[in-house]
């Protein structure tokens, strides 16, 4: 594929100069490079060639960067990085140092708001628009969301907020919901029902059929008039979102130009809330992806486009997610009263089997992680035993449910964390730092955190047999590559276990490992022939293993791959202190920083959380053979 267009546009401005009658060619040009930096890097897919016509239309459209795009997750937005002068640098996508899978302020003016969270889009983009109103400002700002988006509650309160003046003033903001009847899964829930039936009502066949026979041809000067008197003859059936205030249009289709342009011509000229229904394909242009839109949602790493996805000659190592797929499976197996939640995390939280063994007790709530939690709340007081399966980042958007409606209430509810510690390539926003934080400080919430995968099964096992709020938490990817047991066996309540003890006769150093660091700790143990333990529990703490270890050694190290502020390590002062001991500890965790996408490894190395990392943070505090420190009284 030849890029002779799209070499020459840096800017939006740029794209603008050109003649209506290129941007089909612009669109081709962008698709074909989309695909083909994608096989190079690896990133989101489907969702990117899903939106090639309505990026270029946008952009085309409206006056960018002063009139405001907001992208919805943001995980569609590589045409939109090409098309904003960042075409060059797409090899670097999602790499240290490299542009963001995501729209990023500090990366591009273009990016008006950071996005990777959904359904945040309608609410970002009212401000904006109330913003300019407030300023006196003539801008636009439009928010660009997905079906699957539109499932969050968020969303809707938005909606509620921004259909309404305030103060007299209305914001002039355009909601382009991008309906693709896909989520990352298949799309669930009553709202992609509705969605459905206003595709499959005669206007949107009608629209479609008669866009072609009344508008092809048309002279581009009588173009947009056509237009507007073809659609504005069709009874448009009343929508839920006119309710919210909106001037509703649509649906119309979301890959043809000659509809795109000229309606957003006329959107963008209205005055107050407006809204337009788009639909598109998810992969489109792509086969593949158009036939497979869940498998072709991202691609973990290069491919070939004539080949595709395919599986990798030598079988990859079992990650946590798999272990928790299974251990799910053989849970409800063992019994009937367990029931799996997911926020439309499917496939990524590895619950595609379990959906297939155990339909009635699988639920997949949507976008929706608030109601997830609550939901599961409710099941717990009729005695169930509620299972939700939650990224680490994305519990974040539940953390009240969590207090409100199940730690308060002391309700069995087993928060399984995936992609807990830093996640890599999607970065900052998505990031499970915070959960050992977040969650140790909440009275009755139990807080495991596994070594390797044995470990995570049994803690798995361990926290449902619990009767209140457990929360077990787990890296993205594969461990250390222990193999789990198959049988499962309850790991001792609140009890960790020391796992290297030191021969040293000088200098006595104790590692408290949490979760998987407890690996990369032993390999920098064994170089400075420091005691390690395997603690297991953030909440109960094994606070009689912490002062036997205080009573047995100069100086404690904690590491986590969580924050440092509020984490385990400060667990483990908070025993000591309460326990009258005096001794040096040093804590090794995640910094008090956002970090950067990135390959996970180098990244844990930059926060010196591997074996070399922790080594050396323990000989710089404690120098090379450790001198002896004045031990307290109170041991
Ligand atoms: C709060 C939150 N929950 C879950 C996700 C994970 N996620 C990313 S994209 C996506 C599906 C979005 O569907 P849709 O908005 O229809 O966009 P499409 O992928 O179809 O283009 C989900 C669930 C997220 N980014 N944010
Ligand atoms: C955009 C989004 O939020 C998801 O697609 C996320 O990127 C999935 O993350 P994993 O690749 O870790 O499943
Ligand atoms: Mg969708």
């Amino acid at each position: 594929m030849d890029y002779t267009l799209l070499n020459g546009i840096n800017s939006p401005a740029d794209l603008r100069r050109l003649p209506r009658t290129d941007l089909k060619k612009v669109a081709d040009e962008l698709r074909a490079y989309v695909l083909e930096s994608v096989s190079k890097t690896g990133g989101h897919l489907g969702s990117n060639l899903g939106t090639v016509e309505l990026t270029v239309a946008l952009h085309y459209v409206f006056n960018t960067p002063e009139d405001r795009l907001v992208w919805d997750v943001g995980h569609q937005t590589y045409p939109h990085k090409v098309l904003t002068g960042r075409r060059d640098r797409m090899g670097s996508l999602r790499q240290l140092g490299g542009i963001s899978g995501f729209p990023r302020r500090d990366e591009s003016e273009y990016d008006t708001f950071g996005t990777g969270h959904s359904s945040t889009s309608i609410s970002a983009a009212h401000g904006m628009a109330m913003a300019a109103k407030i300023k006196g400002e003539d801008r636009k700002a439009v928010a660009i969301i997905g079906d699957g988006s539109m499932t969050a509650g968020m969303a809707f309160e938005a909606l509620n907020n921004a259909g309404v003046a305030h103060g007299g003033l209305m914001g002039d903001v355009l909601v382009i919901l991008n309906d693709n009847d896909m989520s990352i899964s298949p799309p669930v829930g009553a709202l992609n029902k509705y969605l459905a039936r206003l595709m499959s009502g005669s206007f949107y066949a009608a629209a479609r059929e008669g866009a072609k026979s009344v508008l092809k041809n048309t002279p581009l000067y009588e173009f947009a008039r056509k237009f507007e008197e073809h659609t504005k003859g069709m009874v448009v059936p009343g929508t839920i979102f006119e309710e919210f205030g909106f001037n509703y249009v649509g649906p119309i289709d979301g890959h043809d130009l000659d509809s795109l342009v000229p309606t957003l011509e006329n959107l963008r000229d209205k005055r107050g809330p407006q809204f337009l229904h788009i639909v598109t394909k998810k992969g489109a242009g792509y086969k593949l992806a158009e036939a497979d839109p869940v498998k072709y949602h991202a691609a973990s790493g290069k491919f070939d486009p004539a080949v595709g996805f395919v599986t990798p000659a030598t079988k990859p190592k079992t990650t946590f997610t798999q272990v928790f797929g299974d251990w799910l499976c053989d849970m409800a197996e063992a019994d009937p009263r367990l029931v799996g939640i997911t926020p439309a995390m499917r496939e990524g939280s590895g619950m595609v089997e379990f959906h297939k063994r155990f339909p009635q007790r699988y639920h997949d709530v949507g976008i929706a992680e608030q109601h997830s939690v609550t939901f599961a709340a409710g099941l717990a007081c009729e005695g169930l035993k509620p299972v939700v399966a939650i990224y680490s980042t994305f519990l974040q958007r539940a953390y009240d449910q969590m207090v409100h409606d199940v730690a308060i209430q002391n309700l069995p509810v087993l928060f399984a964390l995936d992609r807990a510690g830093l996640v890599g390539a999607d970065g900052a926003t998505h990031a499970g730092n915070y959960d050992i934080a977040y969650t140790r400080c909440i009275p009755n919430m139990a807080v495991l955190t596994p070594a390797d995968e044995d470990e995570c099964r049994q803690a798995l096992y361990t926290g449902f047999l619990h009767n209140g709020p457990v929360t077990v938490r787990y890296p993205r990817g594969a461990g250390a590559g222990v193999v789990p047991v198959k049988q499962m066996t309850a790991q001792p309540w609140g009890k960790g276990e020391v796992r290297r003890e030191s021969q040293s006769t000088g200098q006595r150093i104790a590692v408290l490992a949490f979760g998987t660091l407890l690996y990369p700790a032993l390999e920098a143990a064994e170089r400075l022939d420091a005691t390690v333990a395997n603690m297991r529990f953030v909440k109960p703490l094994d606070a009689e293993l912490v002062a036997e270890l205080a009573r047995t050694h100069d100086a404690l190290v904690t590491v986590e791959d969580g924050c440092l502020m509020g984490g385990a390590g400060s667990a483990v002062t908070e025993a000591l202190n309460a326990a009258g001991i005096t001794i040096p500890v040093l804590q090794l965790g995640l910094p008090d920083e956002f970090v950067e996408h990135g390959d996970p490894a180098k990244l844990m190395s930059l926060c010196g959380l591997d074996a070399a990392g922790i080594e050396a943070s323990i000989v710089k505090r404690f120098g090379a053979k450790p001198t002896v420190v004045a031990r307290s009284a109170a041991r």
